[in-house]
């Protein structure tokens, strides 16, 4: 197994700042890999933390029609509910809205969880590596839609690429597998709040009890954007 690599924190007063801070970063590397290889996919968590860092991201100048995003995991619902992160993404970020960017969906692909996240999996396989990922994280350490005991999940194959999640007590849910989440390129993790803060400092200390810890053991690093509120 290959060492961790370093651990890059950017602290922010506000969600705002963070965001903002995060939306050129990500531009910048969007821009490069457009230059270098004609074409870019990234990937961008749902909740609530990333609705202003996706406007933000939206707001950047770039050759958006060369850019595929995918969410970097969804509920199993449909993409109109209210929990739907791809309802959220879509709301958030305006070049999609305006048919310039294309969106990788995790829906439509049967009422089957198991077999949905199968041919998600087949389909992701077919695809170059993720350029950037952004990933958000709850304060229980998960990321994604990769809980804490949701060990099937989280145990999933390399080959796998995207994974039925079952979390604990929430409704079912479709994830990037570990081993696509941590083979992206670039990667960051956009984060608010003092508990995180605190399960981040607990993972870097234990990361193999935080499915957290995926991303702050790659080899290739990762970058933490924190906000305090
Ligand atoms: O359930 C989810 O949670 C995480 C963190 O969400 P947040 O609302 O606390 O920011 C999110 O990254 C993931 O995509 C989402 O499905």
């Amino acid at each position: 197994m290959s060492a961790a690599g370093p651990v890059a924190w950017h602290r922010f007063e506000t969600l705002s700042d963070a965001s903002e801070a995060l939306a050129e970063a990500v531009a910048i590397r969007l821009r490069a890999a457009l230059a270098e290889r004609g074409s870019a996919l990234i990937a961008v968590p749902g909740g609530t933390t990333p609705a202003r860092f996706l406007a933000a991201l939206g707001e950047r100048d770039l050759a958006w029609d060369k850019v595929t995003l995918l969410p970097t995991d969804e509920r199993f619902v449909s993409p109109d509910d209210a929990a739907s992160n791809e309802r959220m993404i879509r709301a958030a970020f305006a070049p999609l809205n305006k048919g310039r960017a294309r969106f990788l969906s995790f829906h439509g692909h049967g009422d089957d969880l198991d077999a949905a996240a199968r041919v998600l999996s087949s389909q992701l396989a077919a695809l170059p590596p993720i350029d950037i990922l952004i990933s958000g994280m709850g304060a229980d350490g998960h990321i994604a839609s990769l809980f804490p005991g949701d060990d099937a999940a989280l145990a999933a194959p390399d080959p796998v690429q995207a994974v039925a999640a079952r979390p604990a007590g929430l409704p079912p849910r479709i994830s990037l597998s570990p081993a696509r989440l941590a083979a992206s390129g670039w990667a960051a993790l956009l984060v608010a709040g003092p508990d995180k803060a605190e399960t981040l400092a607990s993972a870097q200390a234990l990361p193999a009890a935080f499915p957290v810890g995926l991303l702050l053991g790659r080899p290739q690093g990762l970058d933490v954007y924190w906000a305090k509120a």
